[in-house]
Order: structure tokens, then sequence, then C-alpha cells
């Protein structure tokens, strides 16, 4: 694996599942395949999980690991190309990202959306020039549009709690309130994967999501889209819980009417489903305490199981760059 950006970076999906659970069973199988090899993690946006739970991954594969957050300890960074800098910008991302790569093996990026073009969000420039000038394989760490390691997690975890074989869980991803204008890169991305998993037979995947939240075709392909979140979630066994903002009217919020907030009186709809958030999580705004708090929820071995994803994919690109040199 050469880059891991979305789904269709993955051959077998089904394969890098179990290689997840694998390590997960057995942390230290591949301790030194990382040896004198050296991650670097940027980030151009706050984050808990991904960082923590990438450096443990690449230290459990004998990794060495740099963090830079960029937006508070890096130089301003130019983006566009044929500009004068003459204002804020410092360094160009031609050179910072050429500089990095001359540092590092590997390396991570996180970089949110802006919300205010949909068309350069969507063109997820800044992601594809770090790949370009950096010149060593990439991971990312949550794009624009994306959040592949977040996705990966989340299929790990439905297939490890879920242990039927007559039928497919039915998985449903619920829209939720919220009081800023968050990314569609999670949504986006957990629906890509989905549907890929669906295609293979391995979960039944549906979305609720009010009218004027659609998300891009290209993410949602072979869902089932519904604008009732108690009609969605009749008999689900996992409920997948994410606020976004508008994609149509991009960026923007829109006031909806229906509650959309799942709590337990919504949840005695469902096959005692399972409650799924890649967090952070506003409790009592996006999800009820009283499920966070309570036997249905899986969000703590979710964020556990990031570390399992992670390790499954640098394995994967340690694998590759063994196999180059
Ligand atoms: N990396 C996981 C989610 C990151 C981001 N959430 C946030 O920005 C939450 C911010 C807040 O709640 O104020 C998102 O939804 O894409
Ligand atoms: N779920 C997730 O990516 O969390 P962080 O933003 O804290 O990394």
């Amino acid at each position: 694996m050469k880059q891991f950006f979305s789904v269709a970076d993955v051959a077998n999906l089904s394969q890098l599942v179990d290689e997840a659970l694998q390590l997960k069973s057995n942390p230290f199988t591949a301790a030194n395949l990382g040896k004198r090899k050296t991650l670097g993690l940027v980030f151009l946006n706050p984050s808990l999980r991904t960082r923590l739970s990438t450096q443990k991954a690449a230290i459990q594969l004998g990794m060495d690991v740099m963090v830079m957050n960029m937006d508070k300890e890096g130089w301003a960074l130019e983006t566009k190309d044929g500009v004068t800098m003459d204002g804020n910008t410092v360094e160009h991302i031609r050179e910072a990202a050429a500089v990095m790569g001359q540092y590092c093996d590997i390396l991570g990026l996180r970089s949110f959306p802006k919300l205010q073009d949909r068309e350069e969000d969507y063109s997820e420039d800044l992601f594809r020039k770090f790949m370009s000038y950096c010149k060593v394989p990439v991971i990312s760490l949550e794009s624009a549009t994306r959040h592949p390691l977040q996705s990966l997690t989340d299929l790990i975890t439905i297939r490890e709690h879920w242990h039927e074989t007559a039928r497919l869980p039915k998985v449903v991803m619920a829209w939720a309130p919220h009081i800023k204008a968050l990314p569609q890169a999670v949504p986006n991305s957990f629906s890509e994967w989905m549907c890929r998993a669906q295609a293979e037979g391995m979960v039944d995947f549906t979305i609720a999501h009010p009218v004027g939240y659609a998300l891009a075709e290209e993410f949602t392909r072979g869902a089932t889209v519904m604008h009732s979140l108690d009609e969605a979630i009749e008999g689900a066994d996992f409920v997948y819980v994410k606020n976004w903002s508008s994609y149509e009217d991009y960026g923007k919020i829109h006031s909806v009417d229906e509650r959309w907030m799942i709590d337990s009186s919504k949840l005695t709809l469902t096959n005692e489903a399972k409650v799924m958030h890649c967090l952070p999580v506003r409790r009592d705004l996006e999800l009820a305490s009283e499920v966070l708090d309570g036997p249905h929820a899986l969000v703590i071995q979710e964020a556990g199981n990031r570390v399992w994803a992670a390790q499954a994919v640098l394995k994967r690109m340690l694998e590759q760059l063994l196999s180059d040199n």
C-alpha cells in the first residue's frame, strides 16, 4: 500500500479487517518491521484519538514517530501556486512537504475543509499537493472529504460485535444535531466504506438525514437513504451517529423539525442497537448522555480500535516500502 486516502486504496477489505483483528489479539507480531523507519504525523487541526492511536500503532511496529502541530507551531503555509507571498503565509507547501519527506519514511496528514468553497474542498487540493511534493507514502489522518482510518476502525468494530451468521447486520448512519457547521468527511467516508462492505456482502446499510443534508452521490451509491429517523432505525443493529453540515447548501446548517438526537426512547425502535460515534461527541446535543453512559454505547471500544486500524495500515505500508527497497 503506497497511500491510504480512501477505500479505493484497499485491495481486499475483508483481509485488512482480519489483519487488524489479528494484531489486536497479538500486537507485537511485527514489532521489528518498522525498526529504523520514521513516521511523521502532521496536524493542521486538533486531534486526540488519531494522534495517540497512530503513534501507539507505529511504536508497536518498532517505528520512531515525530509529531508536527503545523497549525500552532509551524510557519503559516501557502498552498496556492503563482501567488506573490507578500501576505501572512511564510512557507509554501512545495518546500514544506518536500522537507518533511526528507526526514520521514511515511507521513500522515490531517487537514480539515474550510467549508467555504465546495469545489476547492472537494478537489482535495492541499492533500494532493502534500502527497505529490513529499515523495514518501502518505496516510490520511482525515482530509477535507474523508477519514479512512476512522472508517476502517468502524468496520472492524462492527465485525467484532456481530456474531450472527444467518443474516447481515443492519447498519444505520444517523445525522444528529450540532451547533457548528462540521465537515462531511466522517460521514462521506463511513458511507463509502459501508457501501463497499455492503457490495461485498458484509452489511446492510441505510443513511438517515433530514431533507437538505444529502451527501455527495459518489460516497452513497448503493445505500438506502431515508428522511425519517424513526423509520430508518427500525430494527437497526448498529446506529452510527454523526452530524454534518449541508453539502448542497455548502457548509450551512438548516434547522430541522423532527427530533434527531438518539436517546433511550429512540433505541427502543432498534434491535437493541449498538451505538457508535467517532468522537469527540457533544453530550445531550448530538447524543444523549443516558445512551453514552449505558450498555448500548460502543464509542470507547470503537476509539480503542483506532490503534488496530492504524497498525494494519502502517504494517501494509512498511511491507511495501521494504519490498520496494
Ligand atoms: N476527527 C473526528 C471528527 C472531527 C470533526 N469534529 C469536530 O470538529 C467537532 C467540533 C465541535 O464539536 O466543536 C468532524 O466532525 O469532522
Ligand atoms: N475520531 C477522531 O478522529 O478523533 P480525533 O479528531 O480526536 O483524532
